[in-house]
């Protein structure tokens, strides 16, 4: 990764993506735009190489399609150019667990959590040869709350942040960074598209604002990025908790409490 590489953007027409395409465009970064609306993928691209003077290539992509997927996956085996990753594309899903579909779950699935796990993998063992490169996973503060009652997006974004600190452990050490960045609500469509009008909830990011904050985190080499967090010390707390369950987890016996009496 250089201070001019490519970035690769899923889920670049709007909201989020659209943001970090503009962010990076003003950085000087040259662009992969992706996402399944071509129009607005073209019509953003216009305006960042007006604006930006930068380069940018449209893929337009499904990234829960088998074919579309390998295409985007190619593009970042193949082009040597691109050395940061943004894994943005994603979605929520209306109603409760009961109520939701299992057509719906998987495509949640396949768009939150599969995609993620598949364009790191693609990119990972050219980035490991170079020996840089970054990638930017979009997760969500619902990932670590069970109590908001999201049960299988909040699974979704619980997986993107474990595999982003699994990732950051792994290739960290061979010059590769990896970042979560954890978003709490923020004025996107991504709200509309489930139903909920953004402005009945008690609290929500400007866009920009949220972006913004994350690539300071990135500037930082944060593993874990938290924008509306004001309280970090409440993160480093969690970490070392859990961290600290880790030694006691090898054990011949179940513990004490478990014992049956029979
Ligand atoms: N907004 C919020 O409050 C929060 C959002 N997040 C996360 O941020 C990320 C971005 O969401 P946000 O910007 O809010 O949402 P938006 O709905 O505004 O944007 C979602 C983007 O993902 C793309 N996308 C959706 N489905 C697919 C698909 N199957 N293949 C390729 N691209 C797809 C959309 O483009 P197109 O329709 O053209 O394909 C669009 O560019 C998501 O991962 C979301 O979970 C996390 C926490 C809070
Ligand atoms: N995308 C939002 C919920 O649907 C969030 O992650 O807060």
């Amino acid at each position: 990764m250089t201070e001019t590489s490519t970035v690769l953007i899923t889920g670049a027409s709007a909201g989020i993506g659209a943001a970090y395409a503009e962010r990076f465009a003003r950085r000087g970064h040259d662009l992969v735009l992706v996402a399944r609306n071509k129009a607005r993928l073209e019509v953003l691209s216009e305006q960042l190489r007006k604006e930006h003077g930068v380069s940018v290539d449209v893929l337009q992509a499904d990234v829960t399609n088998a074919d579309d997927l390998a295409a985007v996956e190619t593009r970042l085996r193949d082009d040597d150019r691109i050395g940061i990753l943004v894994n943005n594309a994603g979605a929520s899903l209306a109603g409760t667990f009961v109520d939701q579909a299992a057509s719906d779950i998987t495509q949640l699935i396949a768009l939150n959590a599969t995609a993620v796990a598949r364009l790191a993998g693609a990119v990972a063992p050219r980035f490991i040869k170079a020996g840089s490169g970054a990638i930017i996973n979009v997760s969500s503060v619902v990932g670590l709350a069970p109590e908001f009652g999201m049960s299988v997006y909040g699974a979704t974004k619980a997986f993107v942040t474990f595999l982003s600190q699994g990732l950051s452990l792994e290739l960290g050490p061979k010059g590769i960074y990896v970042q979560a960045v954890l978003p709490a609500a923020t004025r996107t469509e991504l709200w509309e598209l489930v139903g909920i009008d953004v402005n009945t909830l008690p609290a929500v990011m400007e866009v920009g604002e949220l972006v913004d904050a994350a690539l300071a985190g990135f500037d930082k080499r944060e593993p874990v990025t938290i924008p509306p967090l004001h309280d970090a010390a409440q993160w480093d707390a969690y970490q070392t908790a859990r961290q600290a369950m880790i030694p006691g987890f090898a054990q011949v016996h179940a513990a004490e409490r478990y014992r049956s009496a029979s």
